[in-house]
């Protein structure tokens, strides 16, 4: 077998699809995007497709490490996340070629099922309180929100109170045995972040999120110091090399690798068993499409560490379309109680609605976050 040709959609809401064809029909379909640079990393596809063509898809391993060693340059978010959408567009292929889920051709599922947890409460949190509670009368055991806007390096107690009147709102809506995750989306310098820790513990969160930015690991170590909350990252870290430092720290407890921007399903699963081997838990990141969600699922099923998937339903930036809209077989990502059976069809096991990708692929999307300015006019971590 042999790829002879491969596509890209760029779709909304903020999302890039790619299809690869082989000359024995199979196709297979993969999400290499990093937010906000979809047409960046469009174009690193087109780059390194030009190495694969006419090459058997089968032979993943080799590819992976045709991509990623043999420029020369490698890792960030831009390679990275085209090695990723590749990597999942070629397992698809794999598992459609014999007939099998991918997670059966990486040894075989180790659970069934899968929890996940809902986004709630926006970019600027709000209504966090009603929005928890629904998550729970929908069956979920979790969800995840932002825990602030945006915070200077020595900012208002007011603010702090705010996150704390928030938190509490929740536990006292969804009662104690309920996940929430507080995402500080790198939004947080150090010094506000011990305090926000500190505050936060009496609530008893599932997790913290990027407390602060995964490069300030010293930061990490005096939070992790500060609270037993257990500290949550990894979204915006690239391969198992960037994972490497961060479980050798030991101050992490929860990896988050994006199946679209670590790598891919091939780096993903290293990098899960890596942390398995510090006796770190994960719960991949997945702001993103179907195709990413179903790697993830596929992943998560053979790491015995995954404990939470990330899933985008109802995600503040799901504006314009969602996960269910680009899939036929939309039973794949019902959810049951707050859990998702792993995809058993054959590949990633979803089937992708060509005809509406291509029509959406005519509306396409320009999406980039927002910039946001503290008052001094200074630009504010997002
Ligand atoms: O899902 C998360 O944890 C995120 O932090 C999502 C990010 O806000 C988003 O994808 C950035 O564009």
């Amino acid at each position: 077998m042999k790829i002879i040709d491969y596509e890209l959609f760029q779709v909304p809401p903020r999302w890039l699809f790619l299809k690869i064809t082989t000359d024995e029909g199979i196709v297979g379909w993969g999400e290499p995007v990093i937010e906000g640079k979809a047409s960046t990393v469009k174009a690193a596809v087109e780059e390194l497709m030009q190495q694969l063509i006419n090459k058997n898809p089968l032979n993943i391993e080799d590819h992976w490490n045709l991509m990623y060693r043999s420029g020369f340059y490698r890792g960030g978010p831009i390679l990275m996340s085209a090695i990723s959408g590749i990597d999942q567009a070629l397992w698809d292929i794999k598992g459609k070629y014999y007939n099998a889920p991918v997670y059966e051709l990486m040894g075989g599922a180790c659970r069934h099922s899968m929890k996940v947890y809902s986004w709630i409460g926006g970019d600027r949190p709000q209504d966090t309180s009603e929005a928890a509670k629904n998550a729970l009368d929908n069956g979920f055991e979790a969800i995840k929100m932002n825990a602030t806007e945006e915070l200077q390096y020595i900012d208002s107690y007011d603010k702090i109170d705010s996150v704390v009147e928030r938190v509490a709102g929740i536990r006292s809506a969804v009662g104690n045995n309920f996940g929430i995750g507080i995402d500080f989306h790198g939004r947080v310098h150090r010094p506000m972040a011990k305090v926000l820790a500190k505050e936060l513990e009496q609530f008893k969160p599932m997790f913290i999120e990027e407390p602060v930015l995964s490069e300030n690991l010293e930061a990490v170590r005096e939070i992790s110091q500060t609270t037993t909350i257990p500290i949550a990252l990894g979204e915006r870290l690239f391969s198992r090399w960037d994972f490497k430092p961060v479980l050798e720290s030991g101050y992490v407890d929860i990896i988050q690798p994006d199946l679209s921007h670590a790598g891919g399903i091939t780096e993903c699963k290293k990098i899960i068993s890596m942390a398995e081997a510090y006796d770190v838990g994960a719960a991949p990141h997945c702001p993103l499409g179907p195709i990413a969600l179903a790697s993830c699922l596929q992943v998560d099923a053979t790491c015995h560490n995954a404990f939470i998937q990330e899933q985008s339903l109802g995600i503040h930036y799901n504006k314009e379309s969602d996960i269910l809209d680009y899939i036929t077989n939309k039973e794949v990502f019902e959810f049951d109680n707050g859990y998702v059976k792993i995809p058993n069809g054959p590949g990633l096991g979803v089937e992708i609605d060509e005809e509406k990708v291509r029509e959406m692929s005519v509306v396409g999307h320009d999406w980039h976050n927002p910039i946001w300015r503290h008052k001094d006019g200074s630009i504010a971590e997002w």
